[in-house]
């Protein structure tokens, strides 16, 4: 789906991680893991082409790029905005409509589905800032589902949300990436990583690691273990 041939991700010229090679295979589910700052969120930003890499070729399969679903980081979320958890699952259906054109029957059935499978059909006309972090995360993922893009980028998708939450919330990230959808995930819990992901990239600040999640997650503790002991 998508390679990176000696990509160095980065701003304004400034290097972020070292030049990295690998391929997103259609239909794969990846961990991107790492100590804080080592460029989880930029690579993702880049793959969103938010951010131009600072050296390197990223191609893609199809000549272009896929369309592409992003859960951001809950802290850059605006959570003050008037509006309810129902206008923002609509958004979901965007690339599928104009902008102001009125949704169709087929994106108000797929709306309400996805609200009701997230659990909060009780909540579709309440205004976003009145959620709880767990039911806005579960509002963003109902979002995620009415998009039903090719590719899935998460970018710490349980920040913020109990145990329970994030196991349902996992389990609807299996359900996509088993219905066809790449999913590409930065987490910090090696646990739930080594539990449902099959393919993992370790970035450090000078290395990164790119494969089979029983070969990379070892070098994980091997590389904290070094951070600890030179702190
Ligand atoms: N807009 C920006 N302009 C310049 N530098 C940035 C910008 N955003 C991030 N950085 C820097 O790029 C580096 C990588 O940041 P990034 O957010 O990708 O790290 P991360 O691995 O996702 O970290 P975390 O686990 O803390 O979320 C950091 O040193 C950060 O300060």
């Amino acid at each position: 789906m998508i390679s990176l041939n000696q990509v160095v991700l980065g701003y304004q010229g400034r290097a972020v991680t070292p030049a990295l090679t690998g391929h997103i295979v259609q239909g794969s589910m990846t961990a991107i893991i790492g100590a804080n700052g080592t460029g989880k969120s930029t690579l993702l930003k880049t793959l969103l082409k938010l951010q131009a890499p600072v050296s390197g070729q990223l191609q893609f399969t199809d000549g272009c790029a896929p369309r592409i679903a992003w859960l951001p980081q809950l802290a850059e979320m605006e959570r003050q905005f008037p509006v309810t958890v129902y206008d923002v699952v609509c958004m979901g259906a965007w690339p599928a409509r104009s902008l102001f054109s009125a949704l169709k029957r087929q994106h108000r059935l797929r709306i309400a589905d996805a609200i009701e499978r997230v659990g909060l059909s009780a909540y579709r006309y309440q205004p976003i800032e009145m959620l709880s972090g767990g039911q806005f995360q579960r509002m963003l993922f109902a979002r995620l589902l009415v998009q039903n893009a090719p590719l899935v980028l998460l970018d710490e998708p349980f920040t913020g949300v109990d145990s329970q939450t994030s196991d349902f919330l996992m389990s609807l990230i299996c359900q996509m990436n088993q219905a066809g959808q790449t999913v590409l995930a930065v987490l910090h819990d090696n646990q739930r990583v080594s539990r449902h992901f099959p393919q993992v990239l370790l970035l450090t600040q000078d290395h990164f690691h790119w494969g089979d999640a029983a070969e990379v997650l070892p070098r994980y503790s091997q590389v904290s273990n070094n951070l600890a002991l030179s702190a």
